[in-house]
């Protein structure tokens, strides 16, 4: 990781990098669990980081500490060159930056996919009643359920509800999206649905971190993979290289079992 130095403690000032996130030296503990260990990693505006590894190694959690969802031991992670500090305004002003997609899509269940979508422009960012309603039927139009406006979560399919999610993201115009395992609880037919509107996302330029073990996504969308075993990144590698070369022994072995699974 070029251009970041390592800082003392958490929220501590991170020197500017040109990258849109900066993640320095950062560990974390779940009691004795030291679940990220001195976590170096960069993100380029732009970029589509694909994040994998077996199952506990770290990578929910990874992604939760970017928008400060867990706070962290030590280190420092800064958003667009500011430093995310662990509470307070600044980092309510962060966070909206960051968008976040997880496995269960966590709509609001007595709101509309409209409303839904409708919120955060309305509560956050603030934007007048007309602007955030167009801006949300647009949205929702562009992921591929502009006709279920006035329906209720519970009304739609897991794949619908998720892209309702994605559309709701994308509401707050926000600089990076995380997604975490977004496919994992959906039916298999409903997977390249959401698949897919991440794929147009990515080919639109929107920075985005994924945790996934959808290895075809991984491969034709990603600029990098991050290999992540016992809380430390292993080794990190654009796709091709990864997948079909990987250096390490528990990158192999954790490939070797899911690609014969
Ligand atoms: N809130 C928490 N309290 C205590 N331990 C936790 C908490 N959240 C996660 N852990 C533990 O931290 C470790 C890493 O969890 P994490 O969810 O980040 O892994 P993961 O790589 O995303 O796993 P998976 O692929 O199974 O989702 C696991 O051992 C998990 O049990």
């Amino acid at each position: 990781m070029s251009g970041v130095a390592k800082t003392k403690g958490p929220g501590d000032d991170v020197p500017v990098s040109g990258d849109l996130v900066a993640l320095s030296g950062v560990n974390k503990h779940f009691g004795a669990l030291h679940v990220l260990q001195d976590i170096d990693l960069t993100i380029a505006r732009g970029e589509v980081v694909v994040v994998i590894g077996p199952s506990g190694s770290g990578k929910s959690t990874l992604c939760r500490t970017i928008n400060r969802l867990e706070t962290i031991d030590s280190g420092a992670i800064s958003i667009d060159g500011k430093p995310l500090p662990q509470e307070g305004r600044e980092l309510a002003r962060l966070r909206a930056d960051v968008g976040m997609v997880f496995q269960s899509f966590n709509l609001f269940a007595h709101k509309t996919v409209l409303e839904n979508v409708m919120l955060g422009q309305l509560k956050v960012r603030r934007t007048e009643k007309k602007a955030a309603e167009e801006k949300a039927r647009a949205l929702l139009d562009r992921v591929g359920v502009g006709s279920q406006c006035d329906k209720y979560p519970a009304q739609l399919s897991g794949g619908q509800q998720q892209r309702v999610a994605i559309a709701r993201a994308l509401a707050m115009d926000p600089k990076v999206i995380l997604f975490d395992e977004p496919t994992s609880a959906l039916d298999p037919e409903m997977i390249n649905e959401v698949l897919e509107v991440m794929q147009q996302l990515a080919r639109d330029g929107m920075t985005m971190v994924v945790v996934t073990h959808e290895m075809g996504f991984a491969r034709s969308a990603a600029n990098r993979v991050v290999f992540m075993a016992d809380g430390r990144i292993v080794e990190e590698a654009a796709p091709e290289e990864f997948f079909s070369n990987p250096r390490s022994d528990r990158a192999k072995d954790f490939l070797s079992k899911i690609l014969h699974h």
